[in-house]
């Protein structure tokens, strides 16, 4: 591996987490951090029905607009995923001037630009009280993907995946 990054198991209970878009990797990303965190909230002017079940739950807020500066002000997780480079390049920048600002990390995940990440999105497995996550180092998401369902085969399916 060109260079392999270091699984780290961080405690996200109470992070803010702002999500920018609304749609199919946004909705698998919150599906993923609903099971480590509850203050998530989607900035977007459309949302898939998943998500709009999550919102009518209460698992989820949903802020229903295109994305302002504003909304990353007080955020501990960034995870940007527009469907416009655009846009999530502006998240990316705003993020690394309001951490410059204040001095207090934002962690940052842009969704296709690996470039512009702090940290990558894992694919994760849950089975009781044991968390595999997995990772690629940015190189091949698909491969990714292709592992952690050979390892479902061998655990069995949760509920959650
Ligand atoms: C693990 C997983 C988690 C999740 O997203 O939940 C994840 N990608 C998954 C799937 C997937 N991603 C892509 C495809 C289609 C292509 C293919 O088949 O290869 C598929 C397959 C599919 O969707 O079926 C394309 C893609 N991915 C990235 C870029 C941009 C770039 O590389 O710069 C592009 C081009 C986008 C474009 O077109 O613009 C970037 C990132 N994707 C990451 C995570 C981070 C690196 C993790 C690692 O390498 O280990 C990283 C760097 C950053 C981040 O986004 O945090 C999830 C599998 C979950 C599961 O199924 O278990
Ligand atoms: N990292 C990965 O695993 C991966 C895999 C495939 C694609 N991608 C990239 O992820 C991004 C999203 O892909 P998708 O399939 O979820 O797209 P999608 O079309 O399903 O969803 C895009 C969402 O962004 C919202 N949006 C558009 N403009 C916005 C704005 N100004 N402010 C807030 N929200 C806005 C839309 O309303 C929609 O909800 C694309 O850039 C794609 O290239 C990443």
């Amino acid at each position: 591996m060109a260079k392999a990054y270091f699984p780290m198991f961080v405690d996200i209970s109470q992070m803010k987490i702002i999500v920018v878009g609304g749609g199919t990797i946004a909705t698998r990303r919150i599906k993923t951090l609903l099971q480590f965190a509850s203050d998530i909230t989607v900035i977007s002017p459309e949302i898939t029905d998943q998500l709009k079940k999550l919102e009518a739950a209460g698992k989820i807020r949903h802020i229903c607009r295109t994305y302002q500066e504003a909304d990353i002000a007080e955020a501990d997780m960034v995870l940007s995923a527009a469907d416009s480079s655009k846009v999530n390049n502006q998240v990316a920048e705003d993020c690394k001037k309001r951490e410059y600002a204040t001095g207090r990390k934002i962690l940052i995940s842009i969704a296709d630009d690996r470039s512009k990440c702090d940290f990558y999105f894992p694919s994760v497995i849950v089975r009781d009280e044991v968390v595999i996550g997995i990772n690629s180092g940015g190189q091949d998401p698909g491969k990714v993907k292709q592992v952690r369902r050979k390892l479902e085969d061998v655990m069995g399916r949760g509920d959650m995946m």
